[in-house]
C-alpha cells in the first residue's frame, strides 16, 4: 500500500512538473514579444487549419520550378502566391517579431520596440503632412507602422493589404489601440481601389518588394495622390557589393526571395528610376542601413536561441494537434530565411532599407 502512494506521489509530481513546465514554456516564453499571438493561438491565417500543409507546399513548389528555379517570374500569379505566404507567416511573425513586420537599425541602449517606432516615425517626418491629412500605407501588414505614426503625426492613415487576416488582425488591434484614425482595406496595390488625387501622402514600408514589376505598384501611387504630396519607401533591394557572377551571393539572394515571398531582388540602381519613370521627382535616396546605422541584422542573430525554443514550440504543439499541420514547415522554412538574411546584412549585398524619398509634381 505503502508502495502504491509513494508511486502515485511520484506520478502526480512528474505531470505537474511536465505540465506545468510546458505550459511556461508555451504561453510565457513562447509568448510573443509585443504581446499580438501567443505560440498557442498559431493559425494559418485565412486558411482553415487541415489546408495549412497543403498551402506551403504549394508556396514552396513555386519555387521549385520555372526559369532560375523561381516560377515567381510569372507576375500575374504573384499576389495570389504572396497572399498565402502572409496566411502562412502572419501569427508566427506577430508571435515571434511583434506587430511591425520589417527591419530597422539597432540603436544602443533603445530596446527593439523603440527603434522600430523610431524607423516608422523618421517615414512619416519626410512626408511633412499635417494633423488631419489623409495618407496611405501601401502593404501595411497588421498595421504595427500604422498606428505608431497615426500616433506621432495626428494624420489618418489608410492601409492597404492584400491579405483578409492580416486586415482582420490590423482592425482589432486599432479598435484595441482606440485609434479611428487607422483604417483598413483589403486590396491588391498593383489595382488600387481609391480615387486620383485623393491622399495627401503615401508610405510603403518592405512592402513593394512583393510587386512583380515596381512599376505599377510606384505608377498606382502616384495616381491617388495629390499633386505636390510625397512618397517614401523603404525598398529590398540588392546594393553595390552584390555581384551575380559570385555563387555565394547568387545563394543568399535566392535564399531571401525564397523564404520573403519575392518574385526577384531589385538592384538600388532601379528604384530612382521607376520613380522618375512613373513620373516622380526624386527628393532624396539613401541607404538607411549604412553607418553611423547599427546593423540591422543584429535582432535577428540575437534571437536565435529563442528560434531554436520556438521550433520545439511548435513541433509540440502541432504534435497535440493545437497548432495546425504544415506550421512545423513554416516555421523551418524562417529559420533558414532568417539565415540568409543575416548573410546578406553580413556581407552589405542586401538592404531591407533602401529609403527614397519622392514627390508627385504641382
Ligand atoms: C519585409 C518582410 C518581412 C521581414 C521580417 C519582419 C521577417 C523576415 C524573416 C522573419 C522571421 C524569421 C525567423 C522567425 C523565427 C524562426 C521564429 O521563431 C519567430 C519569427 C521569426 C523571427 C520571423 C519574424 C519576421 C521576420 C524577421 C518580407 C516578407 C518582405
Ligand atoms: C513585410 S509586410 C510589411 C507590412 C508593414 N508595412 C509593416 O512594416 O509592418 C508586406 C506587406 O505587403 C502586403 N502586400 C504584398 N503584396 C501586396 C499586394 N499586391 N497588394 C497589397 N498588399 C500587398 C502584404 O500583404 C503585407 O501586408
Amino acid at each position: 500500500m505503502e508502495f502504491f502512494k509513494e508511486l502515485l506521489t511520484i506520478f502526480c509530481t512528474t505531470t505537474l512538473l511536465f505540465g506545468g513546465g510546458f505550459c511556461y514554456f508555451t504561453f510565457l516564453f513562447g509568448s510573443a514579444e509585443q504581446k499580438g499571438k501567443r505560440a498557442v493561438q498559431l493559425s494559418g491565417g485565412s486558411l482553415p487549419k487541415e489546408k495549412v500543409q497543403e498551402g506551403y507546399d504549394r508556396y514552396s513548389s513555386f519555387f521549385e520550378r520555372g526559369p532560375n528555379g523561381n516560377e515567381m517570374d510569372s507576375s500575374d500569379k504573384v499576389p495570389a502566391l504572396v497572399d498565402t505566404f502572409y496566411d502562412l507567416v502572419t501569427d508566427i511573425y506577430e508571435w515571434g517579431w511583434g506587430q511591425s513586420f520589417h527591419f530597422s537599425p539597432c540603436i544602443p541602449g533603445k530596446s527593439n520596440r523603440d527603434a522600430t517606432r523610431i524607423h516608422e516615425e523618421v517615414a512619416v517626418n519626410l512626408l511633412n503632412v499635417e494633423p488631419g491629412a489623409r495618407i496611405l500605407d501601401v502593404g501595411c501588414g497588421v498595421g504595427g507602422p500604422m498606428r505608431a505614426i497615426a500616433a506621432h503625426s495626428g494624420a489618418n492613415v489608410v492601409g492597404i493589404t492584400i491579405n483578409e487576416y492580416q486586415v482582420e488582425r490590423a482592425r482589432a488591434h486599432n479598435k484595441k489601440a482606440g485609434l479611428d484614425s487607422c483604417e483598413v482595406v483589403c486590396g491588391n496595390f498593383l489595382k488600387m481601389p481609391f480615387d486620383d488625387n485623393s491622399f495627401e501622402g503615401a508610405y510603403s514600408i518592405e512592402a513593394t518588394c512583393h510587386a512583380p514589376k515596381l512599376e505599377e505598384v510606384y505608377g498606382e501611387i502616384y495616381r491617388v495622390l495629390k499633386p505636390g504630396s510625397f512618397y517614401v519607401s523603404y525598398e529590398w533591394v540588392t546594393t553595390e557589393l552584390y555581384n551575380s557572377d559570385d555563387p555565394e551571393h547568387v545563394e543568399i539572394i535566392r535564399g531571401i526571395e525564397r523564404g520573403d515571398a519575392l518574385p526577384g531582388l531589385r538592384s538600388y540602381k532601379d528604384i530612382a528610376k521607376i520613380a522618375n519613370k512613373v513620373g516622380f521627382e526624386v527628393i532624396k535616396e539613401s541607404d538607411l542601413a549604412k553607418p553611423p546605422a547599427e546593423p540591422w541584422w543584429t535582432r535577428l542573430k540575437m534571437g536565435r536561441i529563442a528560434y531554436w525554443r520556438n521550433h520545439v514550440v511548435v513541433t509540440i504543439l502541432s504534435w497535440l494537434g493545437i497548432a495546425p499541420k504544415g506550421v512545423v514547415d513554416v516555421h523551418d522554412m524562417l529559420l533558414v530565411t532568417a539565415d540568409y538574411l543575416a548573410k546578406g546584412g553580413d556581407t552589405g549585398i542586401f538592404t531591407p532599407m533602401h529609403m527614397i524619398l519622392c514627390r508627385k509634381p504641382e
